[in-house]
């Protein structure tokens, strides 16, 4: 699959993501009652966990997708569905992800649990309309680096980002 030319970068810390998420739970609050979380392994555990707490859910499922080695988007592997769960069609339940980029993903997970309610901290233009709430949106050239996949480290000003194309 050819390479996506992610020319921003949007580093986000651990307090932003517990922010975000938050929000994201201040948002869900008022769509509910809901009868369980399916989290999109594995960028969805955190936010997951996070919304779990904010609205005392403890009934928490995965489906287990893979897509991107990287920054390089290859064929969806489905390692586990919804097999085993209690989520049905999805109705009352929330899916939960960190972000959705090309909507690759979520249409994959709609498939599986059509009546479920879509929710991801970020959002790129290509996949927003598979997305039923999100808190901030980011331009599709855009890789968003999660806390849990980042050190800190020297940074080259934006001036010299940019002549390097
Ligand atoms: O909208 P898409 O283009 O499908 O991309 C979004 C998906 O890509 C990332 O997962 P990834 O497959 O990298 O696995 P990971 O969550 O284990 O890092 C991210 O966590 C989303 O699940
Ligand atoms: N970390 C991360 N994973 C992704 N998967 C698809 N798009 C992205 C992105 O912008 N950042
Ligand atoms: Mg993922």
């Amino acid at each position: 699959m050819a390479e996506a030319p992610f020319n921003k970068h949007f580093p986000v810390s651990w307090e932003e993501m517990h922010r975000n998420a938050k929000a994201l739970a201040w948002r869900l609050i008022d769509k509910g009652p809901w009868k369980g979380i399916i989290a999109i392994t594995r960028g969805g555990l955190v936010p997951a966990a996070i919304i779990a707490r904010e609205l005392e859910i403890r009934m928490i499922d995965t489906v287990c997708v893979s897509s991107y080695d990287h920054q390089n988007q290859r064929e969806a592997m489905v390692l586990k569905g919804t097999e085993g769960s209690n989520a049905g069609d999805g109705e009352g339940w929330l899916i939960i992800d960190d972000l959705v980029d090309t909507g690759k993903t979520a249409v994959i997970v709609r498939k599986m649990l059509p009546k479920a309610h879509f929710a991801t901290v970020y959002a790129k233009p290509a996949g927003r309309p598979l997305v039923d709430t999100f808190i901030t949106e980011v331009s599709q050239d855009t890789w968003i680096h999660f806390p849990w996949d980042i050190e800190l480290q020297f940074s080259q000003p934006i001036a010299k980002q940019r002549n390097n194309g």
